[in-house]
């Protein structure tokens, strides 16, 4: 046989799992590669064991407020080693639906090993040689590690260590007030830790700046120090490390996190060797996530573009479509939704105010509502932040959320903004990872699933898949 399979995906993070079992669900004869863990960083050290953390620090914090609506609750105590737990049982609870099993159980071959891609067709994992007319890399993204001078000297966090730690730590500092930086700098300082966070420019600089600020003055009240400036040069040993910035101040604590962005993962896997075009920062791709190789795809975070489970996951599905069908199927961010699961949340869909006016100048309305005139927020006594839409005329192009639960108040601007409200749409919609929201959308997937991965579907699927294995 020419083709070993219809296609292979490499990587079985959100991106690849998606891709995988949406191709697989279709008929195709899919082999799906993993060279670590299936579930990728948002199961294994990204969004599950942040959210988790994210959830002890907050009980401890409303347990730190004793008294309120009447009710006296005990001061918080912190055991980390339960902390620990918490984290690592949430991981363990979410990995069957993400494991070899689950997907084999969907149609795809799942292959745990290292995959090289060595042509444009042919892959390689564990000495097998695989050949298929479609490959999807969902390789991922890793810690972007800054040249910052005596880095390598000390032992510091990222994301791919910190939920190991089995000690709490005394002082956390944290290089980046990005997404990572302040979820953590908030969850670590609530669960008792000192923390110092080291940014030179605006905290979480995608976001409304409105909406940061609020975040930034409960961080301070809460006992979080912000420090202006750049980590430029780290020193220490275990348990005292120094770091300079460029505006001359000297931090030292028991830990440090690197939470400055991320590095695609690109190099050591053969796509140099094949002439792939490269970014900045991740495999170069057009709107159907197609590389500068023919019949190769790149999705999720190890190209160039928004880094999120969600996105990953649409892209996936997107992915999933075009091979199947054949259909060209292109990315849309207009409704691109995100929110930073800080307390209050900072939540966003389509544009800030200030893309907007960049956008569309004075055609832009910004209407603002406060939290503080919202009933059910005041009988809460939770009334920080604000609803921001931007309007184009009375067309909703963004819209900027910060407050308590924020990020499940996005839905209905995802509607508003694509003019979509169908039961297709909703099951379609993208969603922000990981709110309750997605349930609405799971439900509406649910009762179109029989509908998408019916028989007639599967025979178009199987018609396409047989043609292109003839003439490809
Ligand atoms: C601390 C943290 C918190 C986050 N929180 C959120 C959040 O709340 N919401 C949100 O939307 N996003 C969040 N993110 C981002 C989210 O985790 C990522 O965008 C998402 O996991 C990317 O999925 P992916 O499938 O593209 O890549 P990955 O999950 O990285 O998967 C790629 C997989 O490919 C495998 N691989 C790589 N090379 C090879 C090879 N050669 N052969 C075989 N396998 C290979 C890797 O082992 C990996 O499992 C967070 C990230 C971090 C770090
Ligand atoms: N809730 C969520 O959706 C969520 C949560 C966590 C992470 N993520 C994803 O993970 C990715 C990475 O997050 P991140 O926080 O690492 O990156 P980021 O890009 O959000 O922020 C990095 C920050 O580091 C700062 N920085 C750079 N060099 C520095 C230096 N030398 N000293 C001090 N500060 C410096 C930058 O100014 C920036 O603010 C993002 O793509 C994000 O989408 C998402």
């Amino acid at each position: 046989m020419k083709f070993t399979h219809d296609v292979i995906v490499i990587g079985g993070g959100a991106a690849g799992l998606t891709a995988a079992g949406g191709c697989a669900l279709f008929g195709l004869k899919v082999a799906l590669i993993e060279g670590n863990k299936m579930g990728g960083e948002c199961l294994n050290n990204g969004c599950v064991p942040s959210k988790a953390i994210i959830t002890a620090a907050k009980r401890a914090q409303e347990a730190r407020e004793e008294k309120r609506y009447g009710v006296q609750l005990a001061a918080p105590k912190v055991e980390w080693a339960g902390v620990h737990k918490h984290i690592h049982d949430a991981i363990a609870h979410i990995e069957p639906h993400d494991s070899v099993e689950t997907f084999e159980e969907m149609g795809c071959e799942v292959m745990l090993g290292r995959a090289t891609v060595t042509g444009k067709q042919t892959v390689e994992v564990g000495g097998r040689t695989l050949k298929a007319p479609r490959i999807v890399i969902a390789t991922g993204s890793e810690p972007f590690v800054p040249p910052i001078e005596g880095l390598d000297s000390v032992s510091y966090l990222t994301n791919e260590n910190l939920f190991e730690l089995t000690e709490q730590p005394k002082h956390l500092v944290i290089i980046g007030g990005g997404v990572i930086g302040m979820e953590m700098a908030q969850s670590f300082r609530r669960l008792g830790c000192e923390v110092t966070v080291i940014e030179p420019g605006t905290p979480m600089s995608r976001d409304d700046r409105e909406s940061v600020q609020v975040v930034v003055d409960v961080m301070k009240d809460e006992g979080v120090r912000f420090v202006a400036g750049k980590g430029m040069k780290v020193e220490g040993s275990e348990g005292s490390i120094s770091v300079h910035t460029d505006g001359g101040e000297t931090i030292t604590g028991s830990h440090l996190l690197i939470a400055v962005g991320r590095s695609a993962r690109v190099s050591g896997y053969g796509l140099e060797e094949l002439g792939m075009e490269l970014g900045r920062n991740g495999i170069k791709v057009d709107a159907r996530r197609r590389t500068s190789v023919k019949g190769i795809y790149a999705i999720g975070d190890c190209r160039e573009g928004p880094r999120l489970t969600h996105v990953s996951g649409y892209e996936g599905s997107n992915v999933a479509l075009e091979i199947t069908t054949g259909i060209p199927t292109k990315v849309d961010w207009k409704a691109l939704p995100w929110c930073t699961y800080t307390e209050p949340e900072v939540a966003q869909i389509g544009m800030t105010e200030e893309e907007a006016r960049k956008e569309f100048g004075d055609k832009i309305t910004v209407v603002k509502e406060a939290f503080a005139d919202n009933e059910r927020a005041i009988a809460e006594d939770s009334t920080k932040g604000h609803l921001k839409v931007m309007f184009k005329g009375k067309k909703v192009v963004g819209a900027s959320i910060c407050g308590k639960n924020a990020g499940e108040l996005l839905l209905p601007f995802t509607q508003a903004i694509t003019g979509k409200s169908s039961s297709f749409a909703l099951g379609s919609a993208i969603i922000s990872y990981p709110t309750r929201s997605e349930i609405s959308k799971a439900a509406a997937f649910s009762a179109w699933e029989p509908t998408v991965f019916g028989s007639l579907p599967k025979k178009y699927a199987g018609f396409v898949a047989k043609m292109r294995r003839t003439f490809s």
